[in-house]
């Protein structure tokens, strides 16, 4: 009934207080897990619906505040403002919240968070947009990159980028996949696809084919993958085709000595060390490496280790083969990151392109003469990734760019030898890889 509503439900005050996690810095995954631990598995749900889908449509709500905020949102605190974005979302894209609700919860939680002004300020905007409702669909700009960003919640500068590199149809169906609700794609270990689904279904859990990749598994949404037995006991582990096509086109022949140098928390160090002799999994970050030694131990990884090292020093020795899964933009990973899109800066892929460069030069060394270097990003962006191959070639006679034998991936993920998995043509993750062999000299 209006009116009556008990106090801010605890689900509502874990997504604002993710939120804050996230403004100071925190990745929102991490934020999430630890604001919503108190949660039962619905509210949880509910909650990350809730987060999830507000930063997705974050351009467009920003958009229909923006008028009917006097001063602009950019005046608001930042944290007022997103409980506004968070009651907008409620308002217009949950349709399991009444709309007295989604009014009266957030005017309560501003009043908590900021005092009565604030908590007038929010009754007032959320009321009179529900008020427009039936108008608000019109209200796109007039140039139409513009139009895109803003219908489908992305910085107007990415857009631009996307539509000057394919078009704008692509472009809208790439910004439409971005807004999709990330799949939870898990990988057969220790036993066959088979198997593993069968383990699945007898826990209750519905399972469905994944693009790509013939023994991956695409889990119902909402399932609580840690819950699992077959999680627990080490009979699977969670991998996007994207990456796992990554190891694929790596080829990588059986019995190598290889080394993952950017290898947390190592999804691809588990799938190399399925033929690989033996496995060095290093990261630059200390705190990222347990999640390796976390993996090495539910899986019962036998030749795998995990070594703290920086890239760019090249000094681990030599091996027949290296992974370099670059730190990047990941504009590739958006539809499972959407904070992602509003933290990137234009200035970031110049950096990234930098950082890259210095690892791949110190990946090099670490490379026996004959062997491969395979590098590989979650990016779709060329200067993360044809660029710095054909910089890396230019700088590093002896090297070639070598195609993987013919069947090892799908030819419609290969493009003039590299690896390119593009989420509005492949139905999966992006992903970018290149396979360097260093000459027998
Ligand atoms: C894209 S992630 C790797 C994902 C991982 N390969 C997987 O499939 O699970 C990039 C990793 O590079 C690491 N990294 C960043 N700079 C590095 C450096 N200079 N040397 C080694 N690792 C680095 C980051 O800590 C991060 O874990």
């Amino acid at each position: 009934m209006p009116g009556t509503l008990p106090l801010v439900t605890d689900a509502r005050i874990a997504a604002a207080e993710t939120l804050a996690d996230l403004r100071s810095g925190l990745l929102l995954d991490a934020a999430f897990d630890r604001r919503a631990a108190e949660l039962d598995a619905r509210d949880r749900r509910w909650t990350q619906e809730l987060v999830w889908g507000m930063l997705r449509k974050r351009g467009w709500i920003d958009h229909l505040l923006a008028p009917r905020v006097r001063g602009g949102i950019a005046r608001l605190d930042a944290d007022l403002a997103d409980l506004l974005r968070l009651g907008v979302h409620q308002l217009f894209h949950m349709g399991s919240v009444p709309a007295y609700a989604a009014i009266a919860q957030t005017v309560e939680l501003a009043k908590q968070r900021h005092g009565m002004g604030a908590s007038k300020l929010v009754n007032a905007v959320l009321r009179r947009l529900d008020r427009e409702r039936d108008a608000l669909g019109a209200e796109l700009p007039a140039d139409p990159v513009e139009a895109l960003a803003v219908e489908y919640s992305h910085p107007r500068w990415l857009v631009a980028r996307w539509v000057a590199r394919w078009g704008a149809d692509e472009t809208r169906a790439l910004l439409e996949a971005n807004n999709q609700e990330a799949p939870l794609i898990v990988r057969p270990w220790g036993v066959v696809r088979e198997q593993l689904e069968a383990m699945l279904e007898s826990s209750g859990v519905g399972v469905a084919d994944a693009p790509l990749v013939e023994d991956s598994i695409t889990l119902a949404p909402g399932t609580v993958l840690t819950a699992l037995g077959a999680f627990q006991q080490g009979h699977c582990f969670v991998q996007d085709p994207a990456a796992t096509l990554v190891t694929r086109y790596a080829a990588v022949p059986a019995g190598a000595e290889v080394a993952d140098l950017c290898a947390a928390p190592g999804g691809k160090s588990v799938e190399l060390s399925r033929t690989a002799k033996h496995v060095t999994s290093a990261d630059s970050n200390e705190a990222r490496i347990s999640r390796i030694i976390d993996t090495i131990g539910r899986l019962d990884l036998e030749n795998v280790d995990a070594v703290v090292a920086d890239a760019r020093d090249g000094t681990l020795g030599q091996f027949d083969a290296v992974l370099v899964d670059a730190p990047c933009t990941g504009t590739g990973t958006f539809r499972r990151h959407p904070d992602a899109r509003w933290r990137l800066r234009t200035s970031d892929l110049a950096v990234m392109a930098a950082t890259q460069r210095a690892i791949l030069r110190g990946a090099a060394k670490n490379v026996k003469p004959g062997g491969l270097l395979v590098y590989s990003t979650c990016s779709m962006e060329p200067e993360e990734n044809d660029a710095q191959v054909e910089t890396f070639l230019a700088d590093h006679p002896g090297w070639t760019l070598e195609p993987p034998p013919a069947g090892t991936v799908p030819e419609t993920v290969l493009d003039a030898g590299r690896l390119r998995v593009l989420p509005q043509r492949h139905g999966a993750d992006g992903s970018f890889a290149a396979r360097l062999r260093r000459g027998e000299s």
